[in-house]
């Protein structure tokens, strides 16, 4: 599991770190690090680093600070460096002696001849002719996207950027990219990931994402976000022991689909059977067509027939009437963990009666997408998925799956789990009902409801992912349908399992 802290947090963690060494020591090795990965890059573009020639893009604060000792290292390694200087009157001193003295070079953004948009003539030479360039324009302080000058650097280089601590121009609390900001190739930071690593379009700006030790993990406190890795999930995934037999492993009990919809039940129901080996039961008015599907479910054409479940995943396709009504009833009364889906939370949200019905100990997860999510929590969704989904999830006593690029998982007690796909291949029809299977498979085994949605969530893109890919290699893809995406849940579990295993 991966901690994400705010830059608040690492702040306040810094600060306890420096009381043991030195900030300027920090710094370098920070640097350091960025010089290590900038060599990579250069060396895997162009064969070498001695002769290449790096620009660093230095802002007014200790993001330029790092840029500029880096450029340091590299000079050391023959590579040819000019610093472009955004705010010359507060660039990093101690950073310009060192650049100086390794005999960098040093211009200002807006210096001697500018150009039409104010560009001086040796600042866009060296950002047009460069082999790697370093973005040290903003770091932790960020606010608000790139300022002009900046922009209109960044937009002027073709060579991969390698970001210091994070892709300047965007949020690094909420993620959001409100205008121009780095797309980096490499994104290096240090001490912990901070939550723009890891959500929304920031995460995409960042690239691949290197963390640096600086000795702050004792520091750090709990993290304000965990993003699961494929093994946190392998090592969990239930998969049958010797002394299981059917039941050991977990009935559940699936309430979806309709006579207008049997697709979400098909969909639904599949899902289970392709998450654990338990039983599933299904219950509703697609009976018939579900059996024909999925010849090891047990189907009933209503929920009072159902049978012994140990938890149920309810709602794809029942409707918002009041048959859809009687299932949410039965279901909140039966005292199993839910995982309530679409109709279900709509359900929720106009009805507050409904909420009467649930056993106050039995855990209830709600999986809205945004326009379910504005339903339940009566405000629009705005940039901080984050907080709404954690508001939500204490004001229900629920745990909240947030749906979109980035999935959102908040407990009540305001842990929150991050799982950003790195793609979009889940985003089809039907693909929101096959999760709901998997996270009601998961708790019907005993999963913990808040991991659940985490080791769902993550099978779930990871299986989108390789079933949009096919034979292609990697980024090769082709889009896909929700049955595509349940036919590569077993290969997806396989993946986990063997990263487990690893
Ligand atoms: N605290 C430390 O000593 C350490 C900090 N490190 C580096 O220091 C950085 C934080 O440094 P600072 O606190 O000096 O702040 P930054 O370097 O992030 O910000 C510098 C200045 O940029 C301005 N700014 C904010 N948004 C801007 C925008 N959109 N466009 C242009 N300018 C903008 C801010 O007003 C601020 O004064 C970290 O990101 C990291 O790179 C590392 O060296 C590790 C140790
Ligand atoms: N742009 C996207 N990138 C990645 N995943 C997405 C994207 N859009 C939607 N998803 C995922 O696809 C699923 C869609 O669920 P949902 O909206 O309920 O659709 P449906 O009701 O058609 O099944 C969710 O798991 C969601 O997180
Ligand atoms: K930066």
């Amino acid at each position: 599991m991966q901690g994400v802290w705010t830059p608040d947090q690492i702040r306040a963690a810094e600060q306890r770190l420096f009381t043991r060494t030195p900030e300027p020591a920090v710094m370098r090795r920070a640097a350091f690090a960025v010089a290590v990965q900038t060599a990579q890059v250069l060396t895997e573009q162009t064969g070498g680093v001695a002769g290449r020639r790096v620009v660093l893009l230095v802002g007014g604060g200790n993001n330029g600070g790092d840029a500029l000792w880096a450029g340091a290292f590299l000079r050391r390694r023959g590579a040819a460096v000019t610093a472009v200087l955004l705010s010359p009157d507060k660039a990093h001193p101690a950073g310009l002696t060192a650049l100086r003295r390794a005999r960098g070079r040093i211009v200002e953004a807006t210096g001697a001849s500018p150009d039409t948009a104010g560009i001086g003539a040796a600042a866009a030479d060296a950002v047009e002719g460069a082999d790697a360039v370093v973005d040290g324009i903003v770091g932790l302080a960020a606010r608000g996207p790139l300022r002009p000058v900046a922009a209109e650097l960044v937009r002027r280089v073709t060579a991969p950027i390698v970001a210091v601590d994070l892709p300047s121009g965007v949020d690094p609390v909420t993620g959001a990219v409100e205008g121009a900001a780095v797309q980096a190739e490499v994104t290096v930071t240090f001490g912990g990931r901070k939550p723009c690593h890891v959500l929304g379009r920031a995460a995409v700006r960042s690239g691949d994402v290197q963390l640096v030790d600086i000795g702050l993990d004792d520091d750090l406190g709990e993290p304000e976000l965990r993003v699961l890795e494929a093994a946190d999930v392998g090592e969990r995934w239930p998969v049958p022991r010797p002394e299981d037999d059917k039941y050991s492993q977990g009935v559940i009990g699936v309430a979806a689909g309709s006579a207008t919809y049997p697709g979400a039940a098909v969909l639904a129901a599949g899902a289970a059977v392709r998450t654990t080996s338990g039983m599933v039961r299904y219950a509703g008015p697609a009976a018939d067509v579900v059996r024909a599907h999925w010849p090891e479910v047990i189907a009933t054409g209503s929920i009072t027939d159902a049978g012994r479940v140990q938890a149920w995943a309810v709602g794809p396709g029942i409707g918002t009437g009041s048959s859809g009504r009687d299932v949410m009833l039965h279901v909140l009364r039966s005292g199993h963990p839910v995982c309530a889906d679409a109709d279900a939370i709509t359900l929720l949200a106009k009805d507050p009666s409904l909420w009467d019905a649930r056993e106050p100990d039995a855990p209830l997860v709600l999986t809205p997408h945004a326009g379910e999510f504005t339903r339940l929590s009566g405000d629009e969704l705005g940039i901080d998925r984050v907080g709404a989904a954690r508001e939500v999830a204490a004001r229900y006593d629920a745990v909240v799956l947030l749906k979109g690029n980035t999935t959102v998982i908040a407990a009540p007690d305001g842990r929150v789990l991050v799982n950003d796909s790195h793609h979009a291949w889940p985003s089809t029809a039907g693909s929101g009902d096959v999760l709901t299977g998997m996270i009601g498979a998961l708790l019907a085994s005993g999963v913990d409801a808040w991991e659940a949605c985490g080791y769902a969530s993550h099978v779930h893109s990871r299986a989108a992912a390789l079933a949009a890919r096919g034979t292609g290699g990697h980024g090769v893809g082709a889009p896909i349908g929700a049955s595509a995406l349940l036919a590569g849940v077993p290969e997806a579990i396989r993946t986990v399992r063997a990263a487990a295993l690893a």
